[in-house]
């Protein structure tokens, strides 16, 4: 059982309340000029990843403070609760065990009373040796050709992870080409389908349902492709694999459940990369660096599990950032990677937080009273440097930021990877620091403006600074670093959902949309005019209707 804990009437809270008064008034500037030990005190590290969360708006007092609401809210036995396989997502009757699938030391971890581990690790012996014959070219096409390409057909969870992980390690990938099409939109399948040859591509279908329509639809036209070129219905073995929870689904559709990879229900989609649905990354990567990646969360898993909170990255991140969101008031969160290989780590962690903490339910049912997920977005920099920064630097709202960057490239090229860390620490220094009006006139009188100019143009060049960050700095992006950094980030959102006393693995709100979508689809079969909605959504589907 979870706790159920409402932490508004904590005593954490309410002096958290209290403190944020003081706190809202100081400077991070002045905080780092009277404190030598800031960066000593306020940054930790997990194996080559140094996380320094020393230019947030807290002080000693803050921090006591953030860890007493953790313990008010009985954070470590919830932790536990999920470690050790309790039904911790109620709402769908689950526990929830994607630390099961990178459990490397192969503990038992029980669910109703069997350990899942066999199966867990049945399933990557069969991912391990499937790669293989793929990888070497032993397996072969409808015409005995080797495959080539590689199409994952997902979406959400089912694609977000290997996109994100496949793109990140690019460095480690090997010759297959990988392709991944998730949204309905015909263009998407269609697009990809240009790119590849019948005979020598391979197709995962990955849906832990098996039942979402933009992946079965996907899938429909991806295997009528086959078969009008060139493909017989037995050829279907070759070229489609399915990785989901649902054998008849599976089977339904026509897919050997021999070439099935199977997952369980107590895997989230939103953190199933780590389960089959990251065959694709076997694919790309190779079995040894999948495993690897495995190890790296699983090693954070275990840290995150036995370390006290105030050492401990995701509850300190976490902790951060509900002082941040309410108190602050703060209503979203950039993620800010400053290396081209994470250019979907934003996207994927958009997910991973939102699907999970976007409640406003509590574990009793009730509608809370305060704020709960924020919204993540962000881009790597410098590219959005010249983009959305403009409004973090000087705009009217809080971003807390993380700032993510490799000390080594993958890509040493003269000086880039200096210029590009350059800007990785300016960066949250200028946001931390801003600049006075003071330094502002000096700067301008420097450059030789008239009065009447500086009088003019000082306003708009200023920057408040005392803008939050967090700084990541891993000593490289390698497949083990990766899996560390992905668990943090996942831990930290188990985090908030605790504090909030939400159940942050079920999805309830993807439905409704979805539902609708289905009651118009025989509407927009239809010939005539549609009258069954509201005017404007009528409206809309009869000019399309006129329009097609
Ligand atoms: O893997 P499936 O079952 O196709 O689901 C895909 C995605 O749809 C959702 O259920 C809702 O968007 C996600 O949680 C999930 O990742």
């Amino acid at each position: 059982m979870l706790p159920n804990i409402d932490f508004t009437t904590t005593k954490a809270y309410k002096y958290l309340a209290d403190h944020y008064i003081d706190i809202v008034a100081e400077n991070l500037k002045d905080l780092f000029k009277t404190d030598n030990q800031r960066f000593t005190k306020f940054s930790t590290r997990f194996e080559d990843i140094l996380i320094d969360y020393s230019k947030n708006r807290i002080t000693d007092e803050t921090f006591a403070l953030l860890m007493q609401l953790a313990r008010e809210c009985m954070l470590k036995d919830a932790i536990e609760a999920m470690f050790s396989g309790e039904v911790i997502n109620a709402t769908e009757h689950r526990p929830v065990l994607h630390i099961a699938l990178r459990n490397r030391s192969n503990k038992p971890i029980y669910v109703d009373g069997k350990d899942v581990m066999p199966d867990v690790n049945r399933v990557l012996e069969q991912m391990k040796t499937f790669s293989e014959e793929i990888i070497s070219g032993r397996w072969k096409g409808f015409t005995g050709k080797s495959i080539t390409d590689v199409v994952n057909i997902g979406i959400g969870g089912s694609d977000l992870g290997p996109v994100m992980v496949t793109e990140a390690l690019r460095p480690y990938k090997n010759h297959l080409k990988m392709h991944f099409v998730s949204n309905v939109d015909g263009t998407h399948i269609a697009e990809a389908l240009k790119e590849v040859n019948p005979e020598t591509t391979l197709f995962l279908i990955a849906s832990k349902t098996f039942t979402t329509q933009e992946t079965m639809t996907n899938a429909q036209s991806a295997k009528d492709w086959l078969l009008a070129n060139g493909g017989k219905q037995e050829d279907v073995a070759k070229h489609f694999v399915a990785l989901s929870t649902n054998t008849a689904g599976v089977e339904k559709f026509g897919i050997d459940t021999k070439n099935m990879f199977e997952f369980w229900d107590w895997v989230g989609g939103r953190y199933s990369l780590w389960s089959a649905i990251g065959l694709s990354i076997v694919l790309s990567l190779g079995y040894e660096n999948f495993v690897e990646l495995l190890t790296g969360a699983h090693a954070y898993d275990e840290y995150f599990r036995t370390t006290e909170f105030e050492q401990n990255p995701s509850v300190i991140l976490g902790l951060l950032g509900i002082w941040y969101n309410n108190f602050f008031e703060s209503e979203t969160e950039a993620i800010l990677p400053y290396d081209q290989y994470l250019h979907r780590f934003a996207a994927y962690f958009q997910q991973g937080d939102m699907e999970s903490n976007g409640k406003h339910i509590d574990r009793n049912g009730k509608a809370v009273d305060y704020s709960t997920g924020p919204i993540i977005w962000g881009e790597p920099g410098t590219n959005g440097q010249h983009a959305f920064y403009q409004l973090i630097h000087q705009g009217t709202k809080l971003i807390p930021c993380d700032f993510i960057a490799p000390a080594q490239s993958h890509n040493p090229l003269g000086d880039h990877h200096m210029l590009l860390l350059s800007n990785y620490f300016a960066q949250t220094e200028a946001l931390m620091n801003g600049k006075t009006i003071d330094e502002v006139i000096a700067e301008l009188k420097a450059a030789g403006k008239s009065a009447e100019e500086i009088e003019k143009l000082a306003p708009f060049k200023e920057f408040d600074g005392n803008r939050p960050t967090n700084s990541f700095l891993l000593k490289k992006i390698t497949p083990h670093s990766l899996g560390s950094l992905i668990a943090m980030y996942e831990h930290k959102i188990f985090v908030q959902g605790i504090i909030w006393n939400i159940y942050s693995f079920d999805q309830w709100g993807v439905e409704l949309g979805k539902q609708l979508a289905q009651k118009i689809q025989p509407e927009l079969r239809a010939e005539g005019e549609v009258t069954t909605h509201d005017s404007s959504t009528n409206g809309l589907i009869n000019q399309y209707k006129s329009w097609r």
